[in-house]
């Protein structure tokens, strides 16, 4: 979908911000960009959208070739979100949201209707949102307003820098774990920037670290990562990888045991199989109980019990 070849960008100033990268992201997945402060992961990001001309190298967006592509027509395609959302500050919030259908020539009532879709999609309530102005709104609220207008114009790819950068870590936890899900439904392709490395482990589909001087690091799933660093940096950066693995690791029906020879009495709170194995844990430490039941949905499938956390743990650091 996305392919960057020998991508590169020297700023005029001789400043090397991105040396000769070569990076894939596949249809409807989801990609971080990690790396310490002044990598080039932002400078990576615009060259998508042609906010930045690469000084070298070819970017191939779903086979087009985006340095012949109109810079304008390009965008329009490309969902962006920035950490200082850049919301019109008179505009109301439906009106924010629909700049872009209006822009694409929709009527206004259609538009109107679009926006209010897009703000029940991130958990705004429209009755309740639409009207009000940017100030009226927490930090948080904001950040998904940002999200839903760049989803207005339904553009396959999403480019997203720093996007939970603004706000305090809790509010930062749930609306990562809210994109999570929202990108699971929309099966957008997504480029997330970020310097956060738990958040990169926790959001990316596969996760590219940068290295200073604009070089790619590592780029492998967030298990790989975390079991087989590629070299001292990276292991330092990606830090003790344990307790992480535990973030990114999901429950399968096969870590389950059936739930005879269970009692009751045993069994507390039950928990989704799309769950993490840190989940699993913190239900079972919250309960005070050797085993969680997990559930799809209203069908429960069965219990997991440590000897099925130590399975998955196995097997995702295999
Ligand atoms: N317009 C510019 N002119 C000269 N150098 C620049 C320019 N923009 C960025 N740089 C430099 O290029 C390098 C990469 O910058 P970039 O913003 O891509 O890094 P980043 O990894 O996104 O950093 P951060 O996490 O701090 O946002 C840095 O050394 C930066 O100082």
């Amino acid at each position: 979908m996305i392919r960057l070849e020998g991508v590169g960008k020297t700023y005029p100033d001789g400043t090397v911000a991105v040396h000769e990268l070569d990076l894939e992201v596949a249809r409807g997945e989801m990609v971080c960009l990690v790396g310490p402060s002044g990598c080039g992961k932002s400078t990576t990001l615009k060259m998508i959208n042609r906010l930045i001309e690469p000084t070298t190298g070819r970017i191939w967006l779903d086979g087009q070739d985006v340095t012949d592509a109109d810079p304008v027509q390009l965008r329009r395609g490309i969902g962006y979100v920035i950490q200082q959302i850049g919301l019109f500050p008179h505009q109301r919030i439906e009106q924010n949201v629909m700049t872009v259908p209006l822009l694409y020539g929709e009527s206004k009532a259609v538009a109107r209707e679009r926006a209010h879709e897009l703000l029940d999609t991130v958990g705004l309530e429209p009755a309740q949102y639409a009207r009000k102005y940017p100030h009226e709104l927490s930090g948080g609220q904001r950040q998904r307003v940002g999200v839903a207008r760049a989803l207005a114009a339904n553009p396959p790819v999403l480019l997203m820098d720093e996007p939970f950068g603004a706000v305090d870590p809790i509010v930062r936890g749930r609306l990562q774990d809210e994109f999570r899900r929202l990108q699971d439904e929309l099966g957008k392709t997504v480029v997330l920037v970020t310097h956060d490395i738990d958040e990169a482990i926790r959001m990316g589909d596969r996760v590219a670290v940068f290295a200073a001087g604009g070089r790619l690091a590592q780029y492998a799933t967030p298990g790989e990562l975390l079991a087989h660093p590629a070299d001292d940096q990276v292991a330092d950066f990606v830090g003790s990888g344990g307790l992480r693995t535990l973030t990114v690791t999901r429950l399968r029906e096969e870590h389950l045991e059936p739930i005879d020879g269970v009692s009751t009495g045993d069994l507390g709170s039950a928990i989704d199989i799309d769950s993490s194995l840190e989940d699993a844990l913190a239900a079972m430490l919250r309960d005070d109980k050797p085993v969680v039941g997990v559930r799809r949905g209203p069908t429960f499938l069965g219990v997991l019990t440590p000897a099925g956390v130590h399975r998955a743990l196995r097997e995702s650091l295999r």
